[in-house]
């Protein structure tokens, strides 16, 4: 599937300007930002987020050590960690990915939830790695809100964005890629996100690739202190087919584990994914039925097919 390319372009957009702080303190987008985000997601479906480069490099650094303390307990204490939701329990080496470990968390920019978390390995709490977790959890979820409510401006939809919110939660992943015996290996297999928004990093051990509209998977060289921000389906669908969810993959080889953390915007169980009226016209006929997002996982977590969303909601 594809043919290997150079390191993809993809657009980076600077947050640590003024016209960004004022965003994070709730005030509508700079039209320069709107477009720039609406154009990297109509395009790639990617970009790269440029925050304040020193806090976020302290947060990160800080999630990395907790995370090896959490990757780093035996098999049977990280079994202990179960949730009823889809791809959240703790996933271990499985036959379909067996480089790959995960654990996600529900709301854990709630220091309660982070500690909770935490108590599941230890009993006593770990301060350490749940204050890791929340930190880097709560500068995450200001950052991809406003970016959601970017979105919103950028298709003159910001009247629906308050409403949309409440009926939105975040899980939190984290991801260890054990390195592979030999050469390069598939860390995480090809993909397409099933959620709305998805905002990504890493520690400094590259690996994610990107499939572009041409069918070639380029390696991402993801820029120090910079997250990665994707389109997952049920955004895609929202926006009728405008933005692209783009598929990705991690490949891994090297000598050093990779650590990354995502944080997803999902609906909450049974919403309704609906294209709104502003944006469906003459130019751009309907694509996607309304559908409930727990039946579309559900659907998917059944076939596992790459066109999933088109077979399940597509017009
Ligand atoms: O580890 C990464 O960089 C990518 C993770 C990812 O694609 C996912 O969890 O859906
Ligand atoms: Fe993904």
């Amino acid at each position: 599937m594809g043919s290997i390319g150079a390191d993809a372009q993809i657009p980076t957009i600077d947050f640590s300007a003024e016209a960004a702080s004022s965003l994070l303190s709730g005030s509508d987008s700079d039209i320069n930002i709107r477009r720039q985000v609406r154009a990297a997601l109509e395009g790639g479906g990617i970009f790269f987020l440029r925050c304040s480069e020193s806090s976020t490099q302290s947060l990160l650094e800080e999630m990395v050590i907790g995370m090896k303390s959490l990757f780093d307990l035996p098999e049977d204490v990280k079994r202990r960690y179960k949730s009823i939701r889809p791809y959240s329990s703790y996933k271990g080496r499985e036959p379909i990915a067996p480089l790959h470990e995960s654990f996600a968390i529900d709301d854990a920019y709630l220091l309660e939830s982070a500690q909770a978390f935490a108590r599941v390995f230890w009993p006593e709490g770990n301060q350490q790695v749940s204050s890791a977790l929340n930190n880097i959890n709560k500068m995450m979820l200001d950052l991809i809100y406003a970016i959601l409510k970017v979105i919103f401006e950028s298709y003159g939809a910001e009247n629906r964005y308050e409403l949309f919110v409440e009926k939105t939660v975040t899980s939190f992943r984290l991801l260890k890629y054990n390195l592979p015996p030999a050469g390069e290996a598939v860390g995480l297999v090809p993909h397409t996100d099933k959620n709305l928004l998805t905002m990504l990093c890493q520690n400094d051990v590259q690996g994610l690739e990107i499939l572009s509209k041409d069918g070639i998977w380029s390696p991402l060289v993801i820029p120090q202190g910079c997250f990665v921000v994707m389109i997952g389906d049920s955004l895609k669908a929202w926006s009728n087919g405008r933005m692209r969810a783009a598929r990705h993959k991690v490949m891994i080889s090297g000598d050093r584990d990779r650590y990354s953390c995502g944080l997803f915007i999902l609906p909450k169980k049974d919403v309704i994914i609906e294209v709104p009226d502003e944006l469906v016209d003459d130019d751009h006929p309907l694509l996607y039925k309304p559908y409930n997002y727990t039946d579309y996982i559900n659907y998917f977590v059944g076939n596992l097919k790459d066109d999933a969303l088109e077979t399940f909601a597509g017009v």
